[in-house]
């Protein structure tokens, strides 16, 4: 049988039902979601009762005994996972770790170096926060090899839900996490099917309608690209959710007044606001407080678009045969220019406008 068929018999018998949709084998983002007949808005696609789901709840007392009570969710899942595996029928269509290989943290040093500030500060955070569970992990477990536990670290920030119960509210709400199978196939989009949740079970509800045949998905939150790559190890081609942090473009080409400029404006938001979603409404930056020197404005953001050219070609002097991430960074590189220059087209002052 083949492992989608093999995983919605397992999934079948644990109480998940799914309708109207299909998991089918996607190009370039594994697996994902298909409609089999047009859907209409509201419709239930999937329902997981929480009983097939792996959550805090289900780690084996034994192995929460062995591990220190600080270890985060996410930790305590991926022990799980290495220690007491779910059925084959699911782990057989989850990656393998070299599958897992567009997510920077698998990138070689000189690559994850290159990415844009705010992937990089992401990129920091996930080694620490691995480095952390995986030092109590193998104090517990000296058996375990790193390798698995990496992996199964990074199906959980891959594919996890947000579960709320009396035992994960003392936990930050980024690591109240579960999995769950069967959800855990649909893709991201900016804007997808939504999650719905109560103590018995999940629910996958259509947010409108589909045609038979269409990719269905869920949107895993309003994220910028920078976190799509860090955390997923993708990049969507239009994310209406997308920002560059002019923070991420190295200031040390700009003089003393700039940066000062550049600080004030971040204050006032101006900038925050030129840097967000394309739209047509040009009369924000005369609506922001304060006054914007539009001139200096620009000037600064000609100054970013020289330092992304000394970034792209950092990136194409990579060479190490290794295309995925080189191509990856290109892509990233290119959507910061274009978020730059849509930033100042928007700086422009509308003719009649008065130039503060
Ligand atoms: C929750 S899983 C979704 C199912 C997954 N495609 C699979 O084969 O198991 C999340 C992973 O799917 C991939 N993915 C999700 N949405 C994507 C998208 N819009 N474009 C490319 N890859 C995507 C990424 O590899 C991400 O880490």
């Amino acid at each position: 049988m083949d492992p989608i068929h093999s995983l919605l018999e397992w999934a079948a018998s644990k109480g998940v039902s799914i309708r109207g949709i299909q998991p089918q084998t996607k190009t370039n983002c594994g697996i994902g979601m298909t409609a089999t007949k047009n859907l209409k808005k509201g419709d239930v696609l999937v329902t997981v009762p929480t009983r097939a789901m792996r959550g805090l709840d289900t780690v084996p007392a034994a192995i929460r005994a062995k591990l220190p009570q600080e270890m985060s969710i996410h930790g305590l899942l991926a022990a799980d996972f290495v220690l007491n595996p779910p059925a084959d029928s699911w782990v057989k269509v989850i990656p393998t770790i070299d599958e897992f290989n567009s997510i920077p943290f698998f990138w070689p040093p000189e690559a994850q170096k290159l990415l844009p500030g705010t992937a990089k500060r992401l990129l920091k955070k996930q080694q620490s926060n691995f480095g952390r569970d995986w030092e109590h992990l193998q104090s517990a477990y000296p058996h375990v090899p790193s390798e698995d536990y990496m992996h199964a670290w990074f199906v959980v920030s891959s594919r996890a839900f947000y579960q709320e119960t009396q035992q994960t509210l003392v936990y930050p709400w980024h690591d109240r996490l579960a999995l769950l199978p069967v959800a855990d196939l649909f893709n991201h989009a900016s804007v997808g099917c939504k999650v719905s949740y109560c103590a018995e079970s999940y629910d996958i509800v259509a947010d409108r309608e589909y045609g038979k045949g269409d990719e269905v998905c869920t949107s895993y939150g309003e994220h910028s690209n920078d976190f799509l790559l860090a955390e997923y190890g993708f990049l969507l081609q239009n994310n209406a959710n997308d920002r560059f942090d002019p923070d991420d473009l190295i200031s040390s080409r700009l003089s003393l007044e700039e940066t000062a400029l550049l600080k004030q404006m971040k204050t006032l938001a101006a900038l925050d606001q030129l840097c967000g979603p394309a739209t047509s409404d040009e009369g924000r930056v005369e609506n922001t407080p304060g006054a914007i020197d539009h001139v200096r404005l620009q000037k600064i953001l000609a100054k970013f678009l020289e330092e992304i050219k000394g970034c792209r070609q950092n990136v194409l002097a990579l060479d190490d045969g290794k295309e995925r991430y080189r191509t990856l960074l290109l892509q990233r590189w290119d959507q910061i220019d274009e978020l730059v220059r849509r930033a100042i087209r928007m700086s422009i002052p509308s003719s009649g406008s008065e130039s503060t």
